[in-house]
């Protein structure tokens, strides 16, 4: 059982006060709770309370009492903690301790003394539900973002806590291991476990969760059974900042003719000696926004590298606008937003973050970033240090830095992976917006509701090849249903 009895926690900032308040929650053993609400709203931060890392890692001010099993969680350590709550964070990449695969899903067991045949059979067991035997002895830093977060989820799985702590676990996976995911957590609730999900994707899990807690500015606002929970108006769901609560359905759309080309020609790149990018010919229609879609590891992240320059040894031509450009000097023409943002936020302050991209940082610099940073809603953290904000908040101002830089050819590698629905349309918005200004945009997306918002093209990878490419035709929308199914 958890308790958090008359709890707020404030963040050590200097800039702005920030965490949640009057948090009472009392979630009996073998309940699946999902936190739902706007980004910033807070549902990191109860995770972060209930696995201990705040107060013990993330510093701050901490009021009421936390029972864990009805264990007061300020008397015992993170580690003690650890063997009753396994947690998969949002960021993958920041619980790894080891280098490849295998040892990191064995980790925690090792940590928590279970036998060697005990440990092993538990590995195969959770790479077998998570259909992921393939990806057991490699090197963790060559893995994709969603084959990454299979081995965060895997690892959790295999230390078999009472309690589970997922914070947007789905949010880099496909719909196809978003459904084994699915699986492994109607297990977890058959052997009784306690499972707590933040999430904004909400239809995965509808028929496995028990009750819904929605938040809003650091307080819970509605403690919901999921039956209630599904009684809300889709209407007011969004106006609450949530997502869909069924599967997106894709339709045919009316072409907006964007006739003038460009065009990639003989794109590859090997990993080692293995050829992996291979694409003989990419034509593409100024001011497209070019949905990419694949599997995990389908080589999506890798083509957008490769088209702005961040893997040296790509080879290929870009025909544009009369010129043609060799891959080396891609890198002038693109700028990419990363999946993981926290690579490529520098400076001290947001706004400086967004100066950072432009050529010059005098008045006129200063109104356009201004502007920009209110149209990502993200004003009231102009001085405040990019690394303090909340996962969709940074996201927002990655995407700023890439408006700013004023370059032709954008790349997002998910850009709305943490995003609400309020800001989700947001971003989609700004995506037509620089479209309509010229600019080309590549989205690599897991996300149906962006994908149907402002894609006009799309782009399907399969294991490093072009599979197809086109706009949203009939047989395409097909396509991109039966992916999303
Ligand atoms: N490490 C931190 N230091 C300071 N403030 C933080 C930190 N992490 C989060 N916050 C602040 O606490 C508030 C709640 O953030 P939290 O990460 O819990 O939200 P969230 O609901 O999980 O958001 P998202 O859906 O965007 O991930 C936000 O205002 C955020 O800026
Ligand atoms: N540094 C590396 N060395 C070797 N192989 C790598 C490296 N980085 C990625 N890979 C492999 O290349 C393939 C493509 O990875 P990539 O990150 O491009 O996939 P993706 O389509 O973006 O996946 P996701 O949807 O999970 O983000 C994967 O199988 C991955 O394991």
């Amino acid at each position: 059982m958890i308790v958090l009895k008359n709890v707020s926690f404030f963040y050590h900032t200097e800039e702005h006060k920030s965490g949640v308040y009057d948090i009472n929650l009392t979630v009996p053993s073998g309940q699946i709770v999902m936190l739902c609400g706007a980004s910033g709203c807070g549902k990191t931060t109860i995770t972060r309370l209930i696995n201990g890392l705040a107060p013990t890692y993330y510093q701050g001010e901490l009021k009421g009492q936390i029972l864990i099993n009805n264990v007061d969680s300020s008397g015992i350590t993170l580690y003690e903690l650890s063997q009753k709550v396994g947690s998969v964070f949002q960021n993958p990449r920041s619980q790894f301790f080891s280098i490849d695969s295998t040892s990191e899903i064995a980790f925690g067991c090792e940590n928590t003394g279970i036998p060697r045949e005990e440990m092993y059979h538990r590995i195969g067991q959770v790479a077998k539900d998570l259909n992921m035997e393939y990806l057991l002895d490699r090197n963790l830093f060559a893995l994709s973002g969603g084959e990454k977060q299979k081995i965060a989820c895997a690892s959790v799985a295999a230390m078999q806590p009472d309690i589970f702590i997922l914070d947007e676990p789905s949010s880099n996976l496909d719909l196809r291991t978003i459904s084994d995911l699915k699986e492994v957590v109607r297990k977890w609730k058959a052997q009784g476990k306690t499972v707590i999900v933040a999430e904004h994707r909400l239809y995965y899990l509808m028929e496995l969760v028990d009750r819904i807690i929605y938040m809003e500015d650091g307080k819970i606002i509605r403690d919901m059974s999921t039956e209630e929970f599904k009684k809300i108006d889709e209407k007011d769901i969004h106006q609450m900042g949530l997502r869909s609560r069924t599967a997106i359905h894709f339709e045919e759309k009316e072409h907006t003719n964007k006739d003038e080309t460009f065009s990639f020609t003989n794109i590859s790149f090997s990993y080692k000696k293995y050829k992996f990018l291979d694409i003989p010919e990419i034509k593409i229609p100024f001011g497209a926004i070019v949905g990419i879609l694949g599997y995990n590891g389908a080589g999506k992240s890798t083509l957008a590298k490769s088209i702005c320059g961040l893997e040296k040894k790509t080879k290929g031509f870009l025909n544009y606008k009369g010129s043609i450009f060799s891959a080396k000097d891609w890198k002038n023409k693109s700028y990419m937003v990363m999946q993981d943002v926290n690579h490529q936020l520098f400076t001290e302050s947001v706004l400086d973050e967004i100066l950072l991209s432009m050529e010059n940082d005098n008045e006129e610099a200063k109104q356009k970033a201004d502007k920009i940073l209110k149209d990502l809603n993200l004003e009231k953290f102009y001085d405040v240090h990019p690394l303090s904000l909340s996962g969709g908040q940074k996201q927002r101002v990655a995407i700023g830095s890439a408006i700013a830089s004023g370059k032709e050819l954008l790349i997002f590698d998910e850009p709305t992976s943490g995003l609400d629905y309020k800001h989700m349309l947001g971003v989609s918005k700004l995506m037509k917006n620089l479209s309509s200004e010229g600019k080309t945009l590549f989205i690599i997306t897991h996300d149906p509701e962006l994908l149907k918002e402002c894609c006009d093209y799309l782009l399907f990878l399969d294991n490093g090849k072009l599979d197809w490419f086109g706009g949203w035709t009939q047989e395409n929308a097909d396509r991109v249903n039966s992916f999303f199914i």
